[in-house]
């Protein structure tokens, strides 16, 4: 089955479910950020999410006093690009049938991003903790499928927060790669050492300098944290306030002007400083598919699941293989190259669960 029959069938039900998603209350207020909430490249520091949304809250409190007609037809609006967005994404666990159907006869092999899709987005990114329940799901996942996270975060890092051993890690946007210790490799038949690809790494010792310098620039503005990710940096300004944006952008740009090889990006209330290399989630999943045996295979099929801006050259490479598919986990519509969303880690937890639960029941009929 292709991708086209897959999103074309089922359209009602769908948009009765875009439709009443629409209409939840909490949700509404972001939705005036559908062009706005996902800046394009260089637009730093403008139209940002929380903040957009506090502000398009009290424009709506306003205008609901002032003018009630205008402020329904601003919600219908608002209801009007969410039904059209997700029709162009529909849900992953609406569209469950369909997705495993059309990965019939091939080996799924799952990559997951780790902060806003395993784990919820808070303030503190030290705390970004994922649940017991999607720790374990991730567990039985990896019994499955050959599963990856590839993440922004260090190794290190990510793995404190994971601590499953059978996984495959991208860490630092892919610069750095791991597999899974010997015991719990997938494919026995593969090579028995880690694959390790470290495509940066003359850039250790520049991230760790100007991690230093970053920290010292930033010091002086509340709120802003910078981040050591082994081959980049993250300058989070979640905490900031937006008065202060535009100081830190120009204390950061200050900071990069003395090292031309480095190159800005930006994930959600972020400013990531990274190698200039072509490397990016996307050839980190290329990477992996050919570390798995997979290089020129039709025979695989990989989901990739991801909240972030980085994650978009993972569901552009999934494009260009005409492989799989891409999943993003929103609760707000965003200019996308994947084909399918879920809301929230809770969601990501529901469709691994029932992967797992669709991969079981397949096993024990094949085996009887
Ligand atoms: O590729 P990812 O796994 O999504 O990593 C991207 C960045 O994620 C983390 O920051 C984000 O999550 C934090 C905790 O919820 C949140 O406070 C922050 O605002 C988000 O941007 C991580 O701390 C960064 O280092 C990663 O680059």
């Amino acid at each position: 089955m292709t991708q086209q029959n897959v999103v074309v069938s089922d359209t009602k039900s769908r948009i009765k479910r875009a439709v009443s998603v629409a209409q939840k209350p909490l949700v509404v207020p972001g939705k005036y950020n559908i062009q706005y909430s996902y800046p394009r490249s260089r637009r730093v520091l403008k139209n940002i999410e929380i903040n957009g949304e506090q502000r398009i809250n009290s424009w709506v409190d306003c205008m609901r006093a002032s003018s009630p007609t205008q402020a329904k037809s601003i919600l219908s609006l608002a209801e009007e690009q969410y039904t059209s967005w997700i029709l162009r994404h529909p849900s992953a666990l609406d569209m469950f049938e369909q997705i495993v159907d059309a990965s019939q006869g091939k080996q799924i092999v799952m990559f997951l991003d780790y902060d806003g899709t395993l784990s919820p987005i808070v303030n503190d990114p030290d705390r970004a903790f994922m649940s017991h329940s999607m720790r374990k799901t991730v567990r039985k996942l990896a019994k499955c499928f050959p599963t990856a996270i590839v993440t922004g975060r260090s190794i290190d890092k990510v793995y404190n927060f994971v601590r499953l051993e059978e996984l495959y890690y991208a860490g630092s946007h892919g610069m750095d790669i791991k597999g899974p210790s010997k015991s719990f490799k997938f494919n026995k038949d593969k090579k028995s050492e880690e694959v390790l690809f470290q495509p940066a790494s003359e850039f250790l010792p520049m991230i760790a300098e100007v991690y230093q310098k970053l920290v010292e620039k930033t010091k002086s503005i509340a709120g802003a944290r910078v981040e050591n990710n082994k081959f980049c940096a993250s300058v989070h300004f979640r905490c900031v306030d937006e008065k202060k944006w535009s100081e830190l952008a120009q204390q950061v740009s200050s900071v990069l002007k003395e090292y031309p090889r480095l190159r800005l990006t930006q994930g959600r209330k972020v400013l990531e400083v990274r190698p200039t290399i072509k490397w990016d989630k996307g050839k980190a999943l290329q990477f992996l598919l050919e570390s798995l045996g997979f290089a020129n295979s039709t025979d695989v099929f990989p989901i990739y699941i991801g909240d972030d801006k980085t994650d978009e050259d993972a569901f552009k490479k999934l494009i260009d293989r005409g492989q799989g598919l891409g999943i993003l986990v929103s609760k707000f519509p965003k200019e996308t190259s994947a084909s399918y969303s879920l809301q929230e880690p809770n969601e990501v937890m529901d469709f691994l669960q029932r992967l797992v639960e669709w991969k079981q029941v397949r096993t024990r009929s094949y085996l009887k």
